[in-house]
């Protein structure tokens, strides 16, 4: 039987840290922007012991957004420099694919609940994908970016095949650190 593992979500709002970052997005809190920014990476940070835990039974990790959207998000608000937003993230598990599912600011805000939180407007949007066009030029990471634009049946067979490959190409290879 063809059985995946149970994704396993980063931006877990569900710690303290968790939780103070989704009164941030929800606009109850206000924070500092260098604040945020550090909480969004501790959020990252708490959750290794258990990443590397699975990861050494053999177990593949899926990530739904990770330090780049920390560095993308961070660095689109025009006053930090990418090196500085990617600093807190030093060391954590490089992950051995990073897929961008790639869709146009405008069309993303007509899909559900888009507009609600911090951050989901089509003009801050923008900038954030230009901050990843920025992150996608290094390529010491394995980018690829898929067109989400597709139907999710689409999406889903697509994003499996390239996970499979990446799978096997990568069954020997150590763990490794990112951005180090
Ligand atoms: N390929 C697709 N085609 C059409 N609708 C989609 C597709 N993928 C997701 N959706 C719908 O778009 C909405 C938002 O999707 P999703 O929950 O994945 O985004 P999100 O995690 O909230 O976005 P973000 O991470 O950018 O904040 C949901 O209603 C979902 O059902
Ligand atoms: C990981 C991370 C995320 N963000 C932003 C990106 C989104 O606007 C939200 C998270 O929303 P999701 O629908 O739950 O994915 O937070 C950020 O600013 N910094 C980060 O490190
Ligand atoms: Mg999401």
């Amino acid at each position: 039987m063809d059985r995946a593992p149970p994704p396993q979500p980063v931006t877990d709002r569900t710690t303290e840290i968790g939780q103070l970052i989704s009164s941030y997005l929800g606009r109850e809190k206000n924070l500092e922007d260098h604040t945020i920014h550090l909480l969004f990476s501790a959020n990252r940070w708490e959750h290794v012991p258990m990443m590397k835990e699975k990861l050494q039974q053999g177990i593949t990790v899926v990530v739904d957004r990770y330090a780049f959207s920390g560095v993308a998000f961070t660095s689109a608000k025009g006053n930090f420099g990418l090196d500085w937003c990617k600093q807190p993230d030093v060391g954590l598990p490089k992950p051995d694919l990073i897929l961008f599912l790639q869709l146009n600011p405008e069309a993303a805000a007509e899909r559900g609940n888009f507009g609600q939180e911090r951050y989901e407007t089509s003009s801050f949007q923008e900038k954030v994908l230009q901050c990843f066009y920025c992150l996608m030029e290094d390529k010491t990471l394995n980018w690829k970016t898929v067109d989400a634009s597709k139907s999710i049946e689409d999406l889903h067979r697509e994003i499996k095949s390239i996970a499979k490959e990446t799978m096997q190409e990568v069954q020997n290879k150590p763990l490794g650190e990112l951005w180090k």
